[in-house]
């Protein structure tokens, strides 16, 4: 039967042997898969941001470990070279992209979890590997979905009386950026499906367009109510009409709530500062970096010039300019009013007690 109901967007598909991506750097003009087949062509679609977004990023590289592995013959390893093998892969992953810290988690954990193993069989290596990144990719999914309503929550308790609540968001994190459903766009889907969201507004998102090219893709997909503008705009967006709360991503948050995102998300903060409008983070726990106290460690990736002088082929500034182009900045916590998790919001200094609880300790 005829539903009106239109499939999810996939940025990433799977099943046992087979893996695929949805090249975003040819969205939204054209929706075509790519197939990777094993951990160099996880890399390159890492570092040409065929696939981007903390999350996404961290579910591919274990993926892409994960497919190698299923196609090889591991009849002449012992677990000691696989162990050594795997640990090798990961870190060649790790220098796809630098800021981003969820695949570096995601490394840490793997590692972790094939050492209490190291006694055990080739096969039963590998297996932990392939059910390890199966279980990332699902549980991605259901994470976003909790932080939306977290973030659904957080905003409307502090909306009392308002029927609709609009919303400001930058950059794509949404299903492209994740297993599904999305982060700080996680947030705005669960504010539309409670009918609560007057209007999401959103920036283009210079230099490289996430914004307009793959969120505006996301939204009109799921007709949701959404204005398009330049990130120029913001100011005279808080200052001409209502906006009830800012939400965002991140791609590596410190221990004190410092915040890395997405360049234009300190801008955005300290606007929404100047106007009083609250400023959230919206984040699984896998984005909290346990290994640092504060944002000033965060390593912001810089990325090629013709980012900024050439669109689309076309150029736009004169061949010779001096460009620098960070892909990231960091927000500092004092801006944040709060940071929203799976496990519900969190003040931003309290991103150690958010990660004690993600691993079944007690809160410090
Ligand atoms: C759920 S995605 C969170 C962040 O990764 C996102 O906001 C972002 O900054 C992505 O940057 P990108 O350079 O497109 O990978």
């Amino acid at each position: 039967m005829a539903t009106s109901q239109k499939a999810a967007l996939e940025s990433i598909r799977y099943e046992k042997g087979k893996l695929e991506i949805l090249d975003q750097l040819l969205l939204p003009s054209k929706t075509v898969y790519i197939p990777i087949t094993n951990v160099e062509d996880g890399w390159r679609a890492i570092n040409t941001m065929q696939i981007r977004g903390a999350p996404a990023i961290a579910i591919l590289g274990m993926l892409s470990l994960s497919i190698e592995l299923q196609s090889m013959d591991l009849s002449g390893f012992s677990t000691e070279q696989l162990f050594q093998w795997i640990v090798h892969k990961c870190d060649r992953l790790l220098t796809s992209r630098p800021t981003a810290v969820n695949l570096r988690n995601a490394r840490e954990h793997l590692v972790n979890l094939i050492s209490s193993f190291k006694g055990e069989s080739v096969d039963e290596l590998k297996n932990i590997v392939v059910q390890y990144a199966e279980t990332l990719l699902k549980e991605d999914i259901v994470t976003n979905h909790l932080i939306g309503d977290h973030g659904a929550d957080a905003i409307l308790s502090i909306t009392p009386g308002v029927q609709k609540v609009t919303v400001l968001t930058i950059c794509n994190t949404g299903s492209l950026a994740t297993a599904g459903y999305g982060t700080a766009l996680g947030v705005v889907r669960s504010l539309h499906a409670r009918g609560k969201l007057e209007m999401v507004y959103f920036l283009e998102t210079r230099p490289y367009n996430q914004g307009s090219r793959l969120t505006a893709f996301e939204l009109l997909h799921d007709e949701i109510p959404a204005t398009l503008i330049c990130d120029s705009m913001a100011a005279w967006l808080m200052k001409s009409r209502h906006v009830d709360a800012i939400v965002v991503g991140a791609d590596n948050v410190a221990l004190n709530g410092d915040l890395a995102n997405k360049v234009g998300t300190y801008a955005l903060a300290v606007l929404a500062n100047y106007h009083n409008v609250p400023f959230f983070g919206a984040v699984p726990t896998t984005t909290i970096n346990p290994a640092i106290s504060n944002g000033s460690a965060i390593i912001i990736e810089e990325r090629a010039p013709d980012e900024l002088t050439v669109f689309q082929g076309i150029r736009t500034a004169p061949e010779g300019v001096h460009v620098w182009n960070p892909a990231f900045d960091i927000t500092p916590h004092h801006l944040i009013s709060g940071i929203i998790t799976e496990l519900g919001s969190f003040q931003p200094e309290k991103m150690g007690d958010a990660l004690a609880i993600a691993s079944g300790k007690q809160p410090l």
